[in-house]
């Protein structure tokens, strides 16, 4: 399987697993394939083993450090790639292997093992990390060596009072991204309690190996990424998506509020539900403009309140206007705005970038006074200048005719206007409605 594009697990398929991993193996039968995950050896087993078959790493980690479950965190690290892919600046929508991506892994732990995973399935990325515990962070050194992965990693030790995200000490001008699993719990009795399931209708399916000092933080999880916030609000665009993990869904809301409050518009929200085990959040969010889809950014179970404004608009083809009308419609409609626009007949999907509201009323009466007044002066140069001209991008957007279902999909790839995004949809929507 494609590394680059591997979707996210759904289940772990345990038996298939046993086959292909000697070692697995052993554990599989021993235990009478009934894997119980409160023992921090089969846990370490399974880990390893999908480690091996799955993307061809070794791990070693110490008994006393996190070892990470791998459903879960590789399907953070293929959230982020959808989130990446899907807000490339060039509006494409797939896997672009050309693309120079640069990450932080924040507190990478013993196993490094996002830092891994995003190395080895993604060849073109690089990768900074860091870690304050010494022990841990050394053991991510090793990991990333004996995998071969060492140079294409920087890695710095650094210490709680400063910068989550030390760009200066880093060497590192610009970040992609930041991915994080934050110690989760504020002491050490939340930590013990939480991980027996103490107060909880469900128990934690699996044993969590993590020391304290990994475990918790000033804040816990909250806290942790509310530093994440406020150092964003500094640097900003220099990273362009910040992400964490969250522990509970009421850390994850309480950071979209922050973010609101500090009017950050450009968020999303993620969650990772891998078959039956523990259920995390992920939250994103950009100080620039480029807007993932739905897909990525609006998770169904949490209130509206908590979700970025929907990003794509779709409506049914009215039962008078067949497919192909309806393309030419697409298209012609939009090359008479002034507007930049790249049609593919083939996928029947535009992509078009305006620097303004240039479909409105306002804007078209004054267009067209300008065009009699520069007709009537005595001036040579008729030039009249329209919209289109302009490296501003207001809003950018991508229309599709999905034949089979004979749907209008709109989607929102940039800009920060809200009004503008559904004018336009409006007006997309009414012009089907009058033809
Ligand atoms: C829950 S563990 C996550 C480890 C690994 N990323 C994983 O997902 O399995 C949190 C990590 O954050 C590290 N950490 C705590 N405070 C930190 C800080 N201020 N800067 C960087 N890392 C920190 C801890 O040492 C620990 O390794």
């Amino acid at each position: 399987m494609d590394l680059a594009t591997r979707p996210p697990y759904g289940f772990v398929d345990f038996r298939a697993l046993a086959q292909q991993d000697e070692a697995f193996n052993t554990v599989w039968q021993a235990h009478q394939y009934k894997l119980d995950f409160q023992e921090p050896y089969i846990t370490k087993a399974v880990t390893k083993a999908l480690l091996k078959v799955d993307f061809g790493l070794h791990l070693e980690v110490p008994d006393d450090r996190l070892c990470p479950p791998i459903p879960n965190r590789w399907n953070y690290v293929s959230w982020i790639h959808a989130l990446l892919d899907s807000t490339n600046p060039d509006y494409s929508i797939r896997y672009d292997p050309e693309r120079q991506v640069v990450g932080l892994d924040i507190g990478t732990g013993a196993s490094a093992i996002y830092t891994m995973l995003c190395l080895k399935s993604r060849p073109n990325w690089t990768m900074c990390a860091t870690d304050v515990d010494k022990k841990s962070f050394e053991s991510a050194a090793r990991n990333l060596t004996i995998n071969n992965l060492i140079t294409r990693a920087k890695l710095l030790q650094t210490i709680d009072s400063q910068p989550l995200i030390p760009l200066q000490y880093l060497g590192v001008d610009v970040l992609d991204f930041t991915i994080c699993n934050p110690p989760f719990f504020s002491d050490e009795t939340d930590m013990r309690q939480s991980l027996s399931g103490e107060g909880k209708s469900v128990k934690p399916n699996a044993v969590c190996t993590g020391s304290a000092n990994e475990m918790v933080c000033r804040g816990g999880d909250l806290g942790f990424v509310t530093r994440m916030v406020e150092e964003s609000l500094v640097l900003r665009e220099r990273v362009t998506w910040y992400t964490s993990m969250f522990g509970k869904m009421s850390s994850a809301k309480a950071v979209v509020t922050l973010l609101k409050e500090k009017g950050i518009t450009n968020w999303a929200v993620g969650s990772i539900d891998v078959g039956g085990g523990t259920k995390r959040w992920i939250v994103a969010w950009s100080f620039t403009d480029y807007r993932p889809p739905n897909s990525v950014a609006r998770i169904e179970k949490i209130a509206n309140e908590y979700l970025p404004f929907p990003t794509e608009y779709r409506f049914a083809l009215p039962a008078t206007i067949d497919v192909k009308a309806a393309k030419q419609t697409i298209d012609q409609q939009a090359r008479r705005l002034h507007i930049r626009w790249t049609w593919d007949p083939q996928s029947a999907t535009g992509v078009g970038e305006a620097a303004g509201n240039v479909w409105s009323r306002v804007y078209r009466r004054e267009y067209e006074r300008r065009k009699r007044e520069l007709a009537a002066s005595e001036t040579e140069d008729t030039e009249m200048h329209d919209r289109s001209k302009e490296t501003k991008v207001a809003l950018a957007f991508r229309i599709t005719m999905v034949a089979s279902n004979r749907e209008v999909v709109i989607d929102w790839l940039r800009g920060n206007d809200q009004v503008l995004w559904e004018s336009f949809c409006g007006m997309v929507h009414r012009s089907f409605k009058k033809s």
